[in-house]
């Protein structure tokens, strides 16, 4: 990607998600005004290391809609991380390093039960420390190896590479770290203005000051992250920070729509997904679709008294079409007529659907009073 193109790509930009920047979740999003995608963050290791692993993440990866695409590694080993890179640098745009977290993830796969949907972020941090992973990076002393990785791949890449990092603490650091990854290579920098906690990952304020220092400190473009809710969230955040882009994960999962500042129904945009998919057979699991489906029918449904049994259908899904069943399931339980086909009597559920679209409407009345 050239500088230019770089400026003007960085606008609206789906962020980097572990088992959720799925290669039809990535067209989806960019049908709606995303003017950039990322790949979940990759392991350097399994990529050289495991065929299926490669196979997996490469397929479809950069073929035409898919574009443009950044592919995110993250790693301890500078050699490693380069020698991944080359692997896949002819199917992105550019490669991201994700300084503070990769190492984390690794050691959660290893040694921690993970949950279905998300990161299990409770392993042992000290064990993270002590054997000089992740979040650990950003400590001083780590600098050094931080600016090696990034410096590393900026000379042997053929693709501009990025850096995507947490706060330092104390967060006054974080720009005179940042300044040394600008002069190791780093063509953006993408802030996600948190600090590593051990607890609290994503809650709590993301702190836009410190977007802004950033902004005024570089001379490459920086992209703000974190605190990110509604369109209006997009623009204050943009004009606050001054940043040339805006990230989001959990909210984009939920309204895979928010660039195109619209609201999409649960049900249509979960068709939608679910279509690509189809037409892009093996490039998501079972689990990544299934957790995509929950986040959109959650975001506007997640407090009506069918979740629960919505939730509990969706886990029995073992293919799409079962997906589109439980679609049709919700079609019902909101009191929608789905096309003419009739419930069948094998979905049992399915007599509790009047049911559940009677106390739908009795609880949107209840909120009308
Ligand atoms: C399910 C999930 C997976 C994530 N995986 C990654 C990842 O692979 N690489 C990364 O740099 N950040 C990852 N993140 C962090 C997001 O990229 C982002 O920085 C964070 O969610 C804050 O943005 P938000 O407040 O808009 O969600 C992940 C977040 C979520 C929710």
């Amino acid at each position: 990607m050239a500088a230019e193109t770089v400026t003007t790509t960085l606008a609206n930009i789906a962020a980097p998600m572990v088992n959720q920047s799925d290669l039809p979740y990535r067209l989806l999003v960019r049908r709606y005004k995303t003017s950039l995608v990322y790949t979940q963050m990759l392991l350097p290791e399994k990529i050289l290391n495991d065929p299926d692993y490669l196979g997996f993440h490469l397929r479809g990866l950069g073929e035409l809609e898919d574009r443009p695409v950044v592919v995110q590694f993250c790693g301890n080993n500078p050699e490693t991380v380069v020698q991944a890179a080359r692997k896949v640098q002819a199917n992105c745009d550019a490669i991201g390093a994700c300084l503070p977290r990769l190492h984390t993830y690794k050691l959660n796969e290893g040694h921690c039960q993970r949950s279905r949907a998300d990161l299990n972020l409770g392993c042992p941090q000290e064990a993270a420390r002590d054997a000089h992973y992740g979040a650990y990076l950003l400590g001083q002393k780590d600098w050094p190896l931080v600016e090696d990785i990034v410096s590393s791949m900026s000379n042997s890449l053929i693709v501009p590479v990025s850096a995507k990092l947490r706060l330092c603490q104390p967060a006054s650091a974080t720009v005179h770290l940042v300044q040394r990854l600008e002069h190791a290579g780093a063509s953006w920098i993408t802030l996600h203005a948190r600090t590593v906690s051990a607890r609290r990952r994503r809650q709590g304020a993301a702190d836009l000051d410190q977007v802004r220092l950033l902004k005024e400190a570089l001379s490459v473009p920086v992209v703000s992250n974190g605190n990110v809710r509604t369109w209006e969230d997009v623009e204050q955040n943009r004009t606050y920070t001054g940043a040339d882009g805006i990230m989001v994960g959990e909210t984009l999962l939920g309204n895979p729509c928010l660039f195109a500042n619209t609201v999409p129904d649960p049900v249509s945009i979960s068709h939608e997904y679910i279509d690509i998919c189809r037409e892009h057979l093996d490039t998501a699991t079972m689990q990544t679709m299934q957790t995509h489906i929950r986040h959109f029918v959650d975001h506007q449904c997640g407090r009506r008294p069918w979740f629960n049994k919505f939730r509990a259908a969706l886990a029995r899904c073992q293919s799409l079409d079962d997906l589109e069943d439980v679609l049709k399931k919700v079609e019902r339980w909101r009191g929608r007529s789905v096309s003419s086909e009739s419930p069948t009597d094998t979905e049992k559920d399915d007599e509790d659907g009047a049911q559940n679209a009677s106390e739908e409407a009795l609880a949107s009345l209840s909120l009308l009073r």
